[in-house]
């Protein structure tokens, strides 16, 4: 039961304990893990924010290039009056910026007249630019690059769609993922009198300018309806180009508000389609380009596998993990010791309950405690106290009882219960060592007289003064009783000679009749004596109380206020 409170107790304060701290743990996982996740998210937003703002500055580098070629002389010259020194002073000027900027695959400048003829033209081969001649040189003024480009004004920018170069003359970037700006080159007058076109490779472009970021990110572009340009999984790219469209917004679902132009970011969660196992965490941004075009929207993306997000938490949370079992097993010890602490003075307590049970002094409580233990071991000791008071009072009533049982009422002298059992007890002690027993018969004379003349009360005081008189007159070894009415019994406790006898008898007949002052009263009351003897003059008790009050009846005859031995009649 003792050990059941703790273990119970203990148990307890450890499950509060382990719940606390587990609950401390989890929620610090679970924050670490939502902060992970938001930052992870802030990033992508911020470095998918930075790539659109790198993609508009390419864009407006591009521009200005296409700027500085559309007013260049040589290209106004090659246009208005073909010649081979300009072109090819033309050619080493597109090859040079060809050599400044990898992305680019191809530059061009292309005439009005002559259905769109390509007057000089540089190509990507390998890692060089190489100018292309005679009839290599193709007529391009069906291509919307050329007619587009030619309606616009000076200055202005076309930007073809983005898709799968499949140029007859494409060069390097055949069936490459490719997109052309033009800008229209204006004579004197400001008529258009050809155009300058870069072919840009976007697999390149989007490579130069995503180098710097971690490699676990992974990059998404998407036209504004959605069709995925750019794709960790490049069989997912350019759909429409293989006659099914493969749409962003299908792939991540939150992305459909970006595409449909009702938010410009997105930052969200979410499954992948297979090019990652895990879900990935992902930020879209809606990018828009300011060209006269159908293409003036982009939707770009970067996604992060949640797994590597959140490896760092999942660091975290071993060590959480780590921490909360060492606070569990801390919970587990302090509750173990507080059970014990609290317990302890309880189990004092039981142990004083135990020991006061089996009749032993309860030992130490905690009197001095101001709690409720210490309230319990007050009413405890309280109780043990009372019980304790009630026992003595018990004992001291039975004593009584046991006194009155045995002792007369009035005098308080032996009765003849006590007196007969310690005369049995003489007489056995006698029979075993061969000695002598004397018994002296007393009863006062003429006694009913003093009653009847004096009344009761008066007669008591001369008996309680009769039984005091005898007691001081005998010694401690023997035994005064009084049988009942006037009639008194002496044991005497050591063996006397006859002589001895005589004397001891006398001594009392004279004492027992000194005068006795009761109320007005002088009373000389007097005595008779029977003396018998063991063993001479019985066997057992009840033998010599008959034969001493046989003599005592014999003194009484001879004329009282007298002693007589018991004489045997058959002796
Ligand atoms: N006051 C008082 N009287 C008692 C008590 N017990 C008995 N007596 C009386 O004691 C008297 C005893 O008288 P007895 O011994 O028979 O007669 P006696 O007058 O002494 O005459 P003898 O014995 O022949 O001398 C009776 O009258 C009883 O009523 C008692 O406790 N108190």
């Amino acid at each position: 039961m003792r050990f059941g409170i703790v273990a119970k107790l203990a148990l307890l304060l450890a499950l509060v304990g382990v719940l606390a701290a587990g609950l401390t743990g989890f929620y610090a996982y679970q924050t670490s893990r939502d902060l992970l996740v938001a930052s992870a998210k802030n990033k992508l937003l911020t470095s998918t924010q930075v790539l659109a703002r790198r993609i508009l500055l390419t864009h407006e580098e591009i521009s200005r290039n296409l700027q500085v070629l559309a007013r260049h002389p040589s290209v106004v010259s090659v246009l208005q009056q073909p010649n081979e020194v300009e072109a090819q002073r033309l050619a080493t000027l597109l090859a040079l910026l060809m050599d400044a900027h990898p992305s680019y695959l191809q530059l061009r400048v292309i005439s009005a007249s002559d259905h769109g003829l390509e007057q000089v033209r540089v190509d990507r081969v390998g890692r060089v630019a190489l100018r292309v001649r005679g009839d290599d040189l193709q007529e391009k003024g069906h291509y919307p690059y050329v007619a587009e480009t030619l309606k616009l004004p000076a200055g202005a920018i076309y930007l073809s769609r983005i898709t799968i170069n499949h140029e007859g003359n494409a060069g390097a970037g055949l069936d490459q993922p490719t997109l052309q700006l033009a800008m229209p080159v204006m004579d004197v007058q400001g008529m258009a009198i050809g155009v300058v076109v870069v072919n840009i490779d976007l697999n390149g472009m989007f490579a130069l300018l995503a180098a710097d970021l971690p490699p676990v990110f992974k990059l998404f572009l998407a036209n504004g309806e959605g069709d995925i340009l750019v794709h960790p999984d490049s069989s997912k790219t350019f759909g429409f180009d293989k006659g099914r469209r493969t749409l962003v917004q299908d792939e991540f679902a939150p992305t459909l508000a970006v595409v449909e132009g009702k938010q410009d970011h997105v930052v969200f969660e979410a499954k992948t389609d297979g090019y990652a196992a895990d879900p990935v965490v992902a930020a879209f941004i809606e990018q828009k380009i300011a060209v006269a075009s159908t293409e003036n929207r982009l939707v770009l993306g970067l996604a992060q596998p949640l797994g590597q997000v959140l490896e760092e938490s999942q660091q975290l949370g071993k060590v959480i993990l780590q921490i909360v079992a060492g606070l569990c097993l801390a919970c587990v010890l302090l509750a173990l010791l507080l059970a014990r602490a609290w317990t302890r003075p309880l189990d004092a307590i039981t142990r004083a309950a135990q020991r006061f049970a089996n009749g032993q002094q309860p030992g130490e409580l905690p009197l001095e405690r101001q709690d409720e233990i210490g309230t319990l071991a007050r009413s405890f000791h309280q109780m043990h106290y009372q019980i304790n008071q009630q026992l003595a009072d018990l004992q001291d009533n039975q004593e009584e009882l046991e006194h009155l049982a045995q002792h007369d009422m009035l005098t308080d002298l032996p009765n003849r219960r006590l007196f007969q059992e310690r005369l049995e007890q003489a007489l056995a002690h006698a029979r075993r060592y061969g000695s002598q027993v004397c018994l002296l018969f007393i009863d006062l004379d003429a006694f009913k007289s003093i009653n009847d003349s004096l009344g009761h009360d008066v007669g008591d005081v001369v008996l309680k003064t009769m039984a005091e008189r005898m007691q001081q007159m005998t010694r401690e070894v023997d035994t005064v009783a009084r049988l009942g009415g006037d009639e008194f019994v002496v044991l005497l406790g050591a063996p006397a000679p006859n002589d001895h006898l005589t004397v001891v008898a006398d001594k009392l007949l004279q004492g027992l009749k000194a005068p006795i002052r009761v109320q007005s009263h002088t009373l000389h009351v007097t005595a008779s004596i029977g003396i018998s003897r063991f063993p001479q003059d019985g066997q057992t008790a009840s033998e010599m109380l008959i034969n001493a009050d046989q003599a005592m009846y014999n003194a009484k005859l001879a004329g009282r206020d007298g002693f007589r031995f018991f004489s045997n009649p058959a002796a």
